[in-house]
């Protein structure tokens, strides 16, 4: 068990082949992202240590309840012989957080406060003491980006680490190196407490963002059903792929995308399965390219990739998650002969990834970024592959800098009118300061 404070971070992701199709039970291949969510755990004032209070500066919310109002009575007894908790919410602990709890708040700021409502009462208890939960993002949110998804794993991570649930990782050299089992052990624990924040925000989801926020590195995910565990395999040998990221920045929700092709299954199902299982075929070929030797990765490679890429856009599109501008990215891109573009995620807005051709000159890709940015879109430079979850104590090097954090980065009010989000990465970022150890 440990105590506050304490930062812990998960990266976004980029779905590169199958989602919605994921949802379904099919696979899905996607990787983490360099862009990532940070979550500082400390303690209230004494004049507030009867409260739990959030500050989510990113959406604009700031938020307290007092710790013995909250319905503790709702919250499932665990059953002793399982450490993992069900894939399923709680109807009635659900009910019990309601509406009341979250009063007033935009949908946007109300699923992320009911995602950690649920988490704190399964997992805390009503006499510790009271404390500030801060999220920041460097991910766009709502973009397909996987923001949900990384809150999730933060809140898991920070929930489970002062419950005791798990402790806190060994201090590994790189992500592939030095497999511990009781790190492994808790990342899993920490991902299947994920999903039921994820369930919190969108529903139904597959459970392939929080896997990648919480592992992080590349896999291929399929949600298995029935109570089997889902597949998820690590690709160890990706290969470095050269892929433009572009945020059309229209907002959108992927509870409502992803309920718009329940809808369209339900109503078509003679058309809308072979869509799903047309993307379901081409993940399996995109994933038995990508798994191919280094020697074999050569320009016929290249270009079948590129294909499946334009595929599993087309197909998207005819599920209806395309939207305007995300075809007006896909537009220049063609255009200007760059590469294979998709959307990314949930679709409906947010975010494309253009696979990019390898003779493409540097002038060609100048103008597409020239051209995107003229018509309001942002075009985001990031690697892929990096670190899961992972936190960050104070020590003696670093204890200096704690109360600043709190104050300048994380407080609400400081941060209102700040608005630079890369000064996060840069300050505390994975990457920028010495100190994070993964899971
Ligand atoms: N920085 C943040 N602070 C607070 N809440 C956040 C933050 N980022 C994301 N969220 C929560 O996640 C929700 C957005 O999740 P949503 O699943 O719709 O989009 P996404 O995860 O960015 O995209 P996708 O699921 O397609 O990858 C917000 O409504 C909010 O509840
Ligand atoms: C649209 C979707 O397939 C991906 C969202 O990033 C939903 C999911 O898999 O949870
Ligand atoms: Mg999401």
């Amino acid at each position: 068990m440990v105590s506050a404070p304490f930062l812990v971070s998960a990266p976004g992701k980029v779905i590169l082949f199958g989602e919605h199709a994921a949802v379904y039970g099919k696979p899905a291949i996607a990787a983490a992202l360099s862009l990532r969510t940070f979550l500082l755990t400390s303690n209230n004032a004494a004049e507030f240590s009867d409260v739990v209070t959030l500050e989510f500066p990113d959406v604009e919310l700031q938020y307290s309840w007092k710790i013995d109002s909250l319905p503790w009575n709702a919250v499932p007894k665990r059953s002793i012989d399982t450490v993992r908790p069900p894939s399923e919410l709680n109807n009635g602990l659900m009910e019990a957080i309601g509406q009341d709890l979250v009063a007033d708040l935009s949908p946007l700021q109300r699923s992320a406060a009911v995602a950690f409502l649920y988490l704190y009462l399964c997992l805390c208890s009503p006499d510790m003491p009271g404390m500030t939960f801060s999220v920041r993002s460097t991910l766009p949110i709502g973009a397909g980006l996987g923001s949900s998804a990384s809150v999730s794993v933060c809140l898991a991570a920070a929930l489970c680490l002062l419950s005791g649930e798990v402790s806190p990782p060994e201090k590994k050299e790189d992500s592939d190196s030095d497999f511990n089992a009781a790190d492994y052990a808790s990342i899993e624990l920490i991902d299947a407490w994920a999903f039921l924040g994820e369930r919190c925000i969108h529903g139904t989801p597959s459970g392939i963002d929080n896997a990648v926020a919480s592992h992080g590195g590349a896999v291929m995910f399929q949600r298995m059903s029935k109570g089997n565990p889902n597949v998820r395999e690590t690709m160890r040998n990706f290969p470095p792929l050269k892929l433009i990221l572009i945020d059309s920045r229209q907002p959108r929700r992927t509870a409502v995308q992803v309920a718009y092709v329940a809808m369209l299954l339900q109503k078509h199902p003679l058309v809308t399965e072979p869509i799903l299982d047309g993307i379901h075929a081409l993940t399996s070929e995109a994933y038995k390219l990508l798994q191919m030797p280094k020697e074999k990765c050569d320009d016929a490679w290249e270009e079948q990739l590129r294909e499946l890429v334009r595929v599993n856009h087309g197909l998207l599109v005819a599920l209806g998650v395309s939207h305007p501008k995300l075809e007006a990215i896909k537009m220049a891109t063609d255009e200007l002969e760059i590469g294979e573009t998709k959307l990314t995620g949930a679709g409906g807005g947010g975010c494309a990834i253009t696979l990019v051709k390898k003779d493409v000159e540097e002038s060609r890709i100048f103008e597409l970024k020239q051209r995107l940015e003229g018509h309001g879109f942002a075009v985001y430079e990031t690697s892929l592959g990096g670190f899961g979850a992972g936190c960050l104590f104070p020590t003696k090097s670093n204890a200096a800098e704690w109360e600043e954090w709190e104050e300048k980065l994380f407080s609400l009010h400081h941060m209102l009118g700040l608005g630079d989000r890369e000064h996060i990465q840069q300050t505390v970022g994975v990457g920028s300061i010495e100190g994070w150890a993964f899971w």
